[in-house]
């Protein structure tokens, strides 16, 4: 069966993808995730998902084929694009907007098969893109500077994580739940069988 690289330095990906029964490796990939001026959000998602597995292929050594799936995820409101705070104030801004109204999370994913150290084109790589409307019960400036100090909002598109604490601030989910968690279960496994990765049902 073929190897299988998430290039992602998120542990909710790792947990994601273990629970659907796939081994892999891991290999962080930095990329510049400043959006293009006047991006759509739908195209940054996607865009950021493939550079990320691009990022992978370069540092790629050896003669091995292997494939390599990375994931982006977003939060969008009013056309905003909401990615990780940077600080207080940042989160406080965006769980502002996200107050007793619905968003969307953007999940976008990218899987490719490196053959041979082969580099691989644009056409080569598959994508998906996932997304969930998530509606959130009016939140109070107290809950939000308790939920900043509990730690969990930090390093979340959006300041939030609807796997955590912040589930309570959650009224309702239109979608995938694995997608705003940061990796949609069901279009992952349709990608990886395709590149001809094990997941569960091949043990
Ligand atoms: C909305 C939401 C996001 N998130 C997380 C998922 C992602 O890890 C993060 C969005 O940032 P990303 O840039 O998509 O991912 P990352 O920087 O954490 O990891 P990498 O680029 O190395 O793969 O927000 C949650 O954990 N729960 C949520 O409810």
């Amino acid at each position: 069966m073929m190897k299988l690289i998430l290039a992602s330095s998120s542990p909710r990906r790792r947990e994601l993808l273990s629970q659907i029964g796939v081994s892999f490796d891991v290999m962080s990939a930095d990329i510049d995730e400043t959006p293009l001026a006047s991006e759509p959000a739908s195209e940054y998602v996607v865009r950021m998902a493939r550079e990320k597995v691009m990022a992978c292929t370069s540092s790629l050594e050896g003669l091995q084929t292997v494939t390599i799936l990375g994931a982006d995820t977003s939060v969008i409101v009013d056309g905003d694009i909401l990615g990780k705070p940077d600080n207080y104030e940042s989160a406080k801004e965006m769980l502002l907007k996200l107050s007793g109204r619905e968003h969307q999370v953007m999940t976008s994913i990218c899987v490719v098969t490196c053959s041979l150290g082969r580099t691989p084109e644009s056409a080569d790589l598959m994508t998906r893109l996932v997304t969930t409307d998530v509606k959130f019960r009016p939140l109070s400036e107290g809950q939000i500077q308790s939920y900043w100090n509990s730690g969990e909002p930090q390093d979340k598109a959006g300041a939030y994580g609807i796997q955590g604490f912040g589930a309570v601030f959650v009224d309702s989910i239109k979608g995938s739940y694995s997608a705003v968690v940061g990796l949609p279960l069901a279009e992952t496994a349709e990608l990886l069988s395709t590149a001809g990765v094990a997941i569960w049902q091949q043990y």
